[in-house]
């Protein structure tokens, strides 16, 4: 099936100049999301590794299904002041103002493996600070997987290093 023509697209949200990919369309259809859900896990499934992180909120729609089809654990990064235990933080831009994530110490020890999942790659900052917390407490990324990737925005160009699926594509 199409499932880009399942994404709903809102013209200046949250603020003008910004095009908004909606997936409440595409999650509300169990077609396209069951869909989207094989094509997500079999892009990995090459991969080895011990956890998917997926980051808050809507990395968490498609990151914990594919930890549990892929029978590994699912570690959260999240907003402040979500986590209760000891957390690693990190500040970044976003494409639409600022923001702050937050990951639990002891979630990732060294060596860990891990694939990093969120529903969209716009200017890639979510990425690269939810790579620099893994790597700061001695993880592994053997990849991101998005399902969205704004090409414009040149988030692929920041994660140049690491390896970078996505599976839908607009050009912003
Ligand atoms: O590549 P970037 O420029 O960093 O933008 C992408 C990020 O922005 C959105 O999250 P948002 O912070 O809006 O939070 P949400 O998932 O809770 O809606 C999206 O889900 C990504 O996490
Ligand atoms: N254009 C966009 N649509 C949906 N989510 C986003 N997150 C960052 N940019 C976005």
């Amino acid at each position: 099936m199409d499932i880009k023509a399942t994404i709903r697209v809102i013209e200046d949200y949250p603020k003008e100049g910004i095009s908004f990919k909606d997936i409440t369309t595409l999650l509300k259809n169990k077609k396209a999301y069951k869909e989207t859900l094989d094509l997500m896990e079999d892009a990995l499934k090459d991969l080895e590794f011990d956890y998917i992180v997926g980051i808050e909120s809507r990395g968490f729609v498609f990151g914990a299904p594919l930890a549990d089809r892929l029978g590994v654990g699912f570690v959260p990064i999240r907003k402040p002041g979500k986590l209760p235990g000891d957390i690693e933080s990190i500040s970044y831009d976003l494409e639409y103002g600022k923001s702050e994530i937050e990951i639990h110490k002891d979630a990732i020890n060294k060596k860990d493996k891990v694939v990093i999942i969120d529903d969209l790659i716009a200017t890639g900052g979510s990425a690269m600070a939810s790579a620099k917390l893994i790597e700061s407490l001695g993880g592994e990324i053997v990849a991101f997987e998005f399902l969205i990737e704004l090409t414009e925005l040149g988030g692929r160009e920041i994660l140049k290093d690491y390896k970078v699926i996505s599976l839908i594509e607009y050009d912003y």
